[in-house]
């Protein structure tokens, strides 16, 4: 299991050859070859135009084929969160609106156990009149990769939110359409009066809705090879639907999912012995799961956005159900059931492989 990005390729493998190509194409303009003695029949007007136009059009070619392989040096999409946060760089870099917390965590990550495991951060840099987090991107050099996000944790609101909703209550008319668009019976008839609903009761519908609640993570995204992003998961509430998901993403390869098995397993151990976790808060932050069709696979932790460190609480189980007040997040919990899940996935694969071989033998001893 590789703990470092996937796959680099500096330059670009196509980028490369085009520009090898590039500069075959524009010497043999110059040097002697079979089309030049055919021009050298033709006026010499025709053949000035033509070598014109051949030169514009295999530099628009170029471009665009350049303009095409650097778009896909990266292969970033934004499978979850805020439209708009996230800005292209140069270098393999992602930039992310900065928030005063993310950039805090990101800090103390860089000399935690857990480094291995989070994106590099390089830092702050303003753009415009923004200041981003500048983070690795983990998709970058990566074709055809698929990526799935899950958000973990039993909840995904800050215990603040629950005082918000009480104290002078800010009814958003976005959210409670969000939930119309899902189940309008999901409303009540006051609720429906008003048009609005507290960002509290909306993402506790969220939680309670999906597997946050009780296995302790949901599946927000995945996309896969051909670019198709699904995002249908969100009512998922059983094991056996959530194996049939994995199973899914990663169409069925044993491989791939012993490798997401064992990072899992690894990034156990690592948030054991992390202080930057004990003493931490980790709400909304999401397991970033990436393979690609060469089946190197690893797993990430990102969006610290939500993540708070601990004052009056010395440190957190997060392996406890929450209750108002202690801040438990759940985040173990909902790693153990993803732990589980890929158990049942690879168990299944293999049971399967065991009847082919089984009725290979069968077959071939009759
Ligand atoms: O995913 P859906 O169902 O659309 O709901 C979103 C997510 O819960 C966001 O959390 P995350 O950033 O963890 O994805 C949350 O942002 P916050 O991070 O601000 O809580 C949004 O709140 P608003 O941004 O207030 O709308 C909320 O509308
Ligand atoms: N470092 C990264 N490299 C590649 N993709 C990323 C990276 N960070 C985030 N993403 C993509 O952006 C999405 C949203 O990221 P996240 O940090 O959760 O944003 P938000 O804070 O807006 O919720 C993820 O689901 C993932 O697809």
């Amino acid at each position: 299991m590789e703990e470092g990005p996937l796959q680099r390729s500096s330059p670009h493998p196509i980028l490369s050859k085009l520009l090898q190509s590039s500069a075959s194409s524009s010497c043999s303009s110059v040097c002697a070859s079979s089309g030049e003695s055919d021009e050298a029949s033709e006026g010499e007007g025709t053949v000035s135009q033509r070598k014109t136009l051949r030169k514009s059009h295999s530099w628009k070619t170029f471009l665009t084929m350049m303009h095409w392989s650097l778009k896909r040096q990266s292969s970033f999409v934004q499978l979850a969160g805020h439209q708009g946060n996230f800005q292209l760089s140069d270098g393999g870099e992602v930039l992310k609106l900065y928030s005063e917390s993310e950039a805090a965590c990101l800090d103390i990550l860089m000399t935690d156990p857990l480094r291995p495991f989070v994106p590099q951060y390089y830092g702050l840099i303003s753009r415009g009149e923004h200041r981003y987090i500048r983070l690795e991107d983990l998709l970058c050099g990566l074709k055809s990769p698929m990526i799935m996000d899950c958000k973990m944790g039993v909840r995904t609101y800050q215990e603040e939110e629950i005082k918000n909703a009480h104290t002078g209550p800010l009814l958003r008319k976005d959210l409670y359409q969000k939930m119309v668009k899902v189940d309008p019976s999901a409303l009540t008839a006051e609720e429906h009066a008003q048009m609005g609903v507290t960002k509290w009761r909306y993402l506790h519908w969220r939680d309670t809705t999906s597997s946050t609640s009780t296995m302790g993570f949901r599946i927000e995204g995945i996309m896969m090879e051909d670019g198709n992003i699904h995002r249908d998961f969100k009512k998922i509430l059983t094991f056996t639907q959530v194996t049939e998901t994995l199973l899914f993403f990663t169409r069925h390869q044993l491989n791939v999912l012993k490798s997401y098995h064992s990072r899992l397993l690894a990034l156990d151990e690592a948030l054991k012995c992390s202080p930057f976790f004990r003493k931490h808060e980790v709400i909304g932050s999401s397991l970033l799961f990436v393979h690609d069709p060469s089946n190197k696979a690893s797993v990430w932790m990102i969006d610290f956005g939500k993540t708070t460190p601990l004052l009056e609480i010395n440190e957190l189980k997060h392996n406890v159900p929450w209750t108002e007040g202690s801040r438990e997040d759940g985040y173990l919990l909902g790693l153990t059931s993803l732990i589980t899940s890929l158990s049942q996935a690879i168990s299944s694969i293999s049971c399967q492989q065991q009847k082919h071989c089984d009725s290979d033998i069968e077959t071939s001893t009759e």
